[in-house]
Formats: C-alpha cells, sequence, structure tokens
C-alpha cells in the first residue's frame, strides 16, 4: 500500500450548488492583472506567484501576473524569470526597472503593458493573501462597482504581527487622511485593491503623489470623479520574510503628501 495518502477536500463551490465558479458568471471573458511590485522580495514571489496561480485556475479565470522589480539586490528578479518559465510568459510578465523608483511610479510603470480589463494591486510579501480575491471579484460584479478596496478597519477586517508602533502609524495615517481629505474609504493606506483598467488609468492619470502616499490619493481621485467603491474586509499579516520598506523618509513624504493633496484639492 502506498504510504502517501491524497486528501480530497470537496469544492465549498460546488458543494453549495453554485456554477463552478468563473466566479459565478456571466462575465467570465474577463481578464485580471495583478501588479506586483517587489523589492527584495526573493523568499516571498514563489509562495504568492503560486497561491495566485492555484486561486485563478481553481476558478476558472483568466490572468496575468505582473512583476515590477526595481532592481532588488537580493536577485529577485533571477526568482521572477524562473518563475515565468515555469507558469509560462502568458501568466508571468516581467516589468523591470533599474533602480528603487518608490511604490507609486512601480504601478504607474506596471499598467502600461497590463492586458487584463481589471487591475488587482497588492503587496508580494504575502501580507494580501490571494484567497481574498474572489471576494474582491465578487464584490465587483454586486453592481459592476469600478473600485473594490480590501480594508483592515471594518468588521471581519484586521491586523496581524505589528507592534504598537506600527499599529499607532497605520491607524494615525489613515486618522489624518480622514480628517483632511474625507475620501469616504474606511482603509486609506491599504493597497490591496481591484480596479476596472480604464478606471485606475483616469486615476493615475490624476495622481501625482509618488511612495505611500499614492495609494490614498487614489481614493481622493476616485471620489473627484464620482467612482463607486466598494469595501471587503481584509486580514493583514505582517510579512514573515524579508523588511518592511516603510522607514521615516516613507513617513515624512507621506505627510508632506498628504499635506500638498489638502492644500491643493
Ligand atoms: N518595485 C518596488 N516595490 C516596492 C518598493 N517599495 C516597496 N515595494 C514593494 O511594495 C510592497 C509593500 O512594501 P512593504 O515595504 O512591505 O510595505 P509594508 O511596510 O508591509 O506596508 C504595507 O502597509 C502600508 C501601510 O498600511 C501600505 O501603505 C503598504 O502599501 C503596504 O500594504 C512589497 O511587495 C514591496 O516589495 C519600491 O520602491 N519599488
Amino acid at each position: 500500500m502506498s504510504r502517501f495518502h491524497v486528501s480530497i477536500t470537496p469544492d465549498p463551490d460546488s458543494a453549495a450548488g453554485r456554477p463552478r465558479s468563473h466566479l459565478d458568471m456571466p462575465s467570465s471573458h474577463n481578464k485580471y492583472s495583478v501588479l506586483l511590485p517587489t523589492y527584495n522580495e526573493r523568499d516571498n514571489l514563489p509562495i504568492i506567484t503560486w497561491l495566485l496561480a492555484k486561486t485563478f485556475r481553481e476558478h476558472g479565470l483568466d490572468y496575468e501576473i505582473i512583476i515590477i522589480d526595481d532592481n532588488s539586490p537580493d536577485g529577485t528578479l533571477e526568482v521572477a524569470k524562473q518563475l515565468q518559465r515555469v507558469y509560462g510568459e502568458n501568466h508571468i510578465v516581467l516589468r523591470p526597472r533599474a533602480g528603487k523608483l518608490g511604490l507609486g511610479t512601480a504601478y504607474v510603470h506596471g499598467i502600461q503593458n497590463a492586458t487584463g480589463n481589471f487591475i488587482i494591486i497588492m503587496d508580494a510579501d504575502m501580507s494580501h493573501h490571494p484567497k481574498a480575491i474572489p471576494a474582491f471579484i465578487r464584490k465587483q460584479k454586486e453592481r459592476d462597482y469600478d473600485i473594490v478596496t480590501g480594508t483592515r478597519y471594518t468588521a471581519g477586517g484586521g491586523v496581524y504581527g505589528w507592534d504598537l508602533r506600527r499599529k499607532l502609524t497605520s491607524r494615525g495615517a489613515n486618522f489624518i487622511a480622514d480628517l483632511l481629505l474625507s475620501p469616504g474609504v474606511s482603509d486609506l493606506t491599504g493597497s490591496f485593491r481591484l480596479y476596472k483598467k480604464d478606471v485606475l488609468h483616469q486615476i493615475i492619470n490624476a495622481t501625482v503623489s509618488k511612495g505611500y502616499v499614492f495609494q490614498m490619493e487614489m481614493m481622493v481621485r476616485a471620489k473627484q470623479f464620482n467612482y463607486t467603491v466598494a469595501e471587503v474586509p481584509i486580514t493583514f499579516v505582517d510579512r514573515v520574510y524579508g523588511e518592511s520598506k516603510l522607514g521615516a523618509n516613507e513617513i515624512a513624504g507621506y505627510l508632506k503628501g498628504l499635506w500638498t493633496l489638502f492644500t491643493s484639492v
């Protein structure tokens, strides 16, 4: 007898009598482009890529993963190239840059060659789990929302693994942004979001910030353009491998960007 035991878990969708996904139809022609900005994510990239591919495949969804690496010294790009060989060029697209140019411009760079009609933006460090993506897509389809944004700060959402300083920084950044600009979203600094591509194009063209404040400004612009925004609770789990790039410079840049927006919008 084999020493290996294979356990087959019933598909929750078919168990519930739902159609076997394409995420509950009807627009199965949709394609999802995931933008993954990376800086020193060598250890995280294979895991997140595998989980993304698994999630999309299980639901019969068309997808591509666009990796925007800023010449990471840890060799992230080499890992990305290997993953491209495994998953294929149609599923892994490489959009490297010559140096560390910040998160905001990484998204702009990534979207330029995206072929999906929907764009998903998320971190590559496993703090955003791909298993939440079906909930984003279902929510989008509910009322054909322009944007679905993940929120840590609502019932069902949460943050794990941060120390008190980091929690206060995040809460403080949200509180100040909400006070000054009130874009009507409960998690302004989160970066796990689904956009219609045309919507994201217009928002990005109007967005002037660089770095981490970019996420917050995008919600301000969405409100200006009257786009419909829905929220999905997410659990943010602090990275296990590698380090956060959110240092004092990024925090100062955030506050400066916030003030510039407040005085100009
Ligand atoms: N290409 C590129 N990628 C970058 C850069 N800086 C960061 N990244 C990538 O952007 C993602 C998030 O960066 P982290 O530095 O790990 O962010 P964090 O501290 O976990 O911050 C999280 O919380 C912030 C506050 O709530 C969020 O604003 C942020 O987006 C993120 O979700 C990771 O995939 C990281 O590799 C950069 O300059 N260039």
